[in-house]
């Protein structure tokens, strides 16, 4: 069997979200982020400890054989590396902003203006496509401070909360593209025997943790309503109660359907509503 190489974030908002997976996987590692790479004992896998930055390239030239890293990044870098599966976590906008009492107000009152940003291929692209000629300052970090030391008159960076916007007093006004963790690979990889596995785990812990073990209690003449109510349930499981005339219904639901069902269930007749989480759902 051939070792596998994946490259995740050593420090940042993707490393610990990214090491949880691959830990939910199944796969047994050290997180030794000092010595920068690490073994899966029960794998074969090797974790490289990365700045986010190199993880596309090192993926695109085949020294890492998998990623973990941002949408943007990767556009940032325009390497070809083929997306394997989203992740939902890190997620968050590339955004431009312009301070609280700037008039500009759409992308055409950029023209001739100077934005800061560490995505400046992206930037450039999305001016281009929007016809708009405006300087682009490349800084690498704190790019909201911009405008603020003079540096810039907007900026474009990555918004999530939208908090670090407004404690440096600057408004969104154009949203750029959107991001999340993404697994990638090269084309074909997914066509790798191993990559399949890992890839096939990753997808069973993303599916359990969007979904729900739930159980209810209900009255037999109630039942139908109830099970009426949960969205792509096909066949709940059904266990008489010691209760005359009442069961327990156990089903796996999305955890987003059954939120905007539970006063609707309440009101059919459904009590001692338990909800679990789910670890693993194989498919
Ligand atoms: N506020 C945020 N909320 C959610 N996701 C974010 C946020 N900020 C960044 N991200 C995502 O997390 C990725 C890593 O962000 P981080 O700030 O750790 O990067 P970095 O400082 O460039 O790290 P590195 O040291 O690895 O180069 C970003 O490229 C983006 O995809
Ligand atoms: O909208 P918010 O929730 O405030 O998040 C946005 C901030 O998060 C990121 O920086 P991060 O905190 O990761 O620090 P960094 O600039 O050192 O990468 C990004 O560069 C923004 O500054
Ligand atoms: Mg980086």
């Amino acid at each position: 069997m051939k070792t596998l190489k994946i490259a995740i974030q050593k420090s940042g908002r993707l490393n610990e979200k990214s090491v949880e997976i691959l830990k939910n996987c199944g796969l047994s590692f050290e997180n030794y982020k000092s010595s920068l790479i690490s073994s899966v004992s029960n794998f074969p896998l090797e974790i490289l400890f990365l700045r986010d930055d190199d993880i596309p390239e090192y993926v695109q030239d085949g020294i890492a054989d998998l990623g973990i890293v941002g949408e943007n990044v990767i556009t940032e870098a325009g390497a070809q590396v083929t997306y394997l599966q989203k992740l939902g976590f890190g997620k968050c906008t590339l955004k431009i902003a312009v301070p609280n009492n700037s008039t500009v107000s759409e992308i055409s009152d950029l023209e001739g203006l100077a934005i800061a940003t560490s995505y400046p291929v992206i930037l450039e692209k999305y001016l281009q496509e929007n016809n708009v000629n405006a300087q682009i300052r490349t800084i690498s970090g704190s790019v909201e401070i911009g405008p603020g030391l003079g540096l810039s008159d907007a900026i474009c960076d990555i918004v999530s909360t939208g908090g670090t916007l407004k404690s440096n007093g600057l408004k969104p006004f154009a949203e750029v593209m959107q991001s999340e963790a993404v697994l990638i690979g090269r084309e074909g990889s997914e066509f790798n025997p191993e990559v399949l596995e890992l890839l096939q785990r990753i997808k069973s812990v993303l599916k359990a943790k969007a979904t729900k073990y739930v159980v209810l209690n209900v009255a037999r003449e109630n039942l139908e309503k109830v099970v009426s109510l949960l969205p792509g349930v096909k066949s709940p499981t059904i266990v008489p109660l010691f209760e005359e005339g009442w069961v327990a219904l156990h089903s796996v639901i999305a955890e987003q359907d059954f939120w905007e069902k539970i006063n609707a269930l309440k009101v059919a007749g459904a009590e001692g509503i338990v909800v679990m989480p789910i670890e693993k759902i194989i498919i």
